[in-house]
């Protein structure tokens, strides 16, 4: 990794649990060379064969053994929570005695704060809560980060390395944590659940499957493209195609009598809601 010139000993990464969202940031960190395989290791909690298929498609380190296991969690300089939130407080709580004050975690759990983090492992550890997406896995990744105090300058900028080599970085207040959750972090499943949408009206139409397809991701790839290269609004871009009592302005009328605006508003701020409601719950549970 570029920022471990300054370290001493070489950047082990170490995540603890081994399920999409860590395999799309292993994958990414891998293709970009920002980590080779035999500084990674994976961890979950029983299944073999999901350990076997990663260490045969990436070459990293995996174990099933509880004493391998515990030696990669206690060598590494950068332990990563990728399980999800139920299953947070139980493995927070057996991780806590294992650790050394200089071990960065790193969390990518969603809901779960710095502070039940800290709690549950029983000391200040230093922490980067994140919210990545799986869209890191092509290098295409949106990561919000917030940094406990206890992070040192070096473990800062090995995170945001890490994160910059699967995507964008926005390093937020922790409080923003939830918003960015309900835009970036699930953002992802809405944009694909409208192109099931477009797809299937195409198909509905007439187009063959394959061309709907191919017509809707080039349509969503286009449309993102032209507000990056153009940096314009997308109301403006919108407006662009918008011919006077057109078929856009037709289709937009239905979308609007539909409460686009409204509905995909109360989804991200669900989404947002949502995340609190899990961290809070592994909280409850566990401390
Ligand atoms: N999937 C996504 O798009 C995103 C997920 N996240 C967060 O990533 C976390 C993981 O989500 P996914 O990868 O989708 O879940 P997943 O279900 O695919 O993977 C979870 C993994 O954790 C392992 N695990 C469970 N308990 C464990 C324990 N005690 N010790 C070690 N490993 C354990 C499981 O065996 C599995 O490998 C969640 O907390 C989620 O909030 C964050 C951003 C995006
Ligand atoms: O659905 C979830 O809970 C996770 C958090 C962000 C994306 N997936």
């Amino acid at each position: 990794m570029t920022t471990s010139s300054t370290t001493h000993s070489p950047l082990s990464i170490c995540f603890n649990g081994a399920g999409s969202m860590a395999e799309a940031i292993v994958k990414g960190l891998i293709a970009r060379e920002v980590a080779r395989p035999e500084q990674i290791s994976m961890l979950n909690r029983s299944n073999q064969e999901r350990l076997n298929e990663l260490t045969e498609k990436y070459g990293v380190i995996t174990a099933n053994l509880e004493d391998v296991k515990r030696e990669l969690l206690t060598s590494a300089s950068i332990i990563v929570l990728a399980m999800k939130p139920k299953d947070a407080g139980a493995a927070l709580k057996e991780l806590g005695p294992l650790l050394q004050e200089k071990q960065l975690i790193v969390s990518v759990i969603a809901g779960l704060s710095i502070d039940t983090i800290q709690a549950l492992l029983g000391f200040k550890a230093p922490v980067a809560r994140t919210m990545p997406n799986t869209s890191s896995s092509i290098g295409l990744g949106a990561t919000g980060i917030a940094f406990s105090k206890e992070t040192t300058a070096e473990q800062t900028n090995q995170v945001l390395s890490m994160f910059e080599a699967v995507g964008t970085v926005s390093v937020i207040p922790e409080a923003r944590m939830e918003i960015l959750t309900g835009v970036s972090g699930s953002g992802p499943a809405y944009i694909y659940y409208m192109m099931e949408a477009m797809m299937a009206a195409g198909i509905e139409g007439g187009l063959t499957p394959e061309q709907a397809r191919e017509l809707t991701v080039q349509t969503v790839r286009g449309a993102a493209s032209m507000m990056i290269e153009t940096g314009e609004d997308p109301a403006k871009l919108r407006a662009d195609i918008t011919s006077p009592n057109g078929s856009t302005q037709a289709a937009l009328e239905v979308l609007a009598a539909g409460n686009f605006t409204a509905t995909v508003k109360a989804a991200v701020h669900r989404c947002a809601e949502r995340s609190q409601e899990m961290g809070e719950a592994v909280k409850k549970a566990l401390l």
